[in-house]
């Protein structure tokens, strides 16, 4: 099965001179739910530049649906969706007009569109906030237009940062059905949180980052088993960044 994210050996940043990822490898398969977790300054927001093709590897490689940005652009951005953690919305678009406007792009047509806009204004209890323009929203609720967005478009990868900062309890339960419901489409999901206890639940894969190196990836279990059998992931992180900055080995 072609993977919805591939990284092989990226290694990047903002300065050929110092990298800030060191050969990262990974991958995710369509379904599947991998959380990208880290310290602040770990290099979580610069492996998803480059994944998103905002900035271009020094070496390695990175592929979205099993192409390179270089070889299909078209194909390349339009299988992924990105919800970043601050929400950046068009003032003068209500959210019923980003919707109408994202699905455009994406080339979802318009009665299609309009059906699973309804769907996630139920689903987000954002019925009455549809004709309402980004300034007259709570924070938490531009947070909801872009997970509306992204999950519109319901494409075969879907990343998305820190996703349930800022989300009523209703609102985060919303999020975790919508998420599942992306995954049995096929979506391959990407969360970079530090949250972990919500990622220890959910998530099918980690993959911890360090000085921008991966320090343990696996399932959650694998994660903990290589962190010495921590018995929860908080455990198991501080253990593992613990060990790597004493410039250890594997724990165990
Ligand atoms: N625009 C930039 N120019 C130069 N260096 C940067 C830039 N943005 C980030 N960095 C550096 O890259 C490294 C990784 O930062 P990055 O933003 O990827 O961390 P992060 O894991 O996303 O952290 P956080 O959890 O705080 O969001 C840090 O050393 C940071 O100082």
């Amino acid at each position: 099965m072609t993977s919805a994210l591939e990284l092989t050996k990226l290694t990047g940043g903002y300065s050929q001179r110092k990298p800030v990822l060191h050969e990262v490898t990974f991958s995710v398969k369509p379904g599947e739910l991998t959380g990208l977790i880290g310290l602040n300054g770990a290099g979580k927001s610069t492996a998803i530049k480059h994944i998103l093709g905002l900035m271009l590897p020094h070496s390695g490689e990175v592929k979205v649906a099993g192409v390179r940005l270089a070889e299909d652009r078209d194909k390349y951005r339009s299988s992924c969706a990105y919800v970043p953690e601050q929400p950046s919305l068009f003032p003068n678009l209500t959210v019923a007009e980003h919707l109408r406007w994202t699905a455009m792009a994406y080339g979802i047509d318009a009665a299609e569109a309009e059906k699973r806009t309804a769907a996630l204004a139920r689903t987000f209890r954002m019925d009455k906030a549809l004709g309402q323009l980004p300034d007259t929203l709570s924070k938490g609720m531009k947070q909801k237009v872009m997970l509306m967005n992204a999950l519109l478009v319901s494409p075969p990868l879907l990343i998305i940062d820190e996703p349930f900062l800022g989300l009523d309890p209703l609102a985060t339960r919303a999020l975790i059905g919508a998420l599942e419901e992306a995954r049995s489409r096929g979506s391959a999901i990407l969360l970079s949180s530090h949250i972990l206890p919500a990622l220890e639940r959910r998530a099918d894969n980690l993959v911890v980052l360090h000085q921008g190196r991966i320090i343990a990836s696996g399932t959650p279990e694998q994660v903990k088993a290589a962190a010495g059998g921590q018995p929860t992931l908080d455990d198991a992180f501080e253990a593992l960044v613990g060990a790597a900055e004493e410039g250890g080995g594997p724990l165990g």
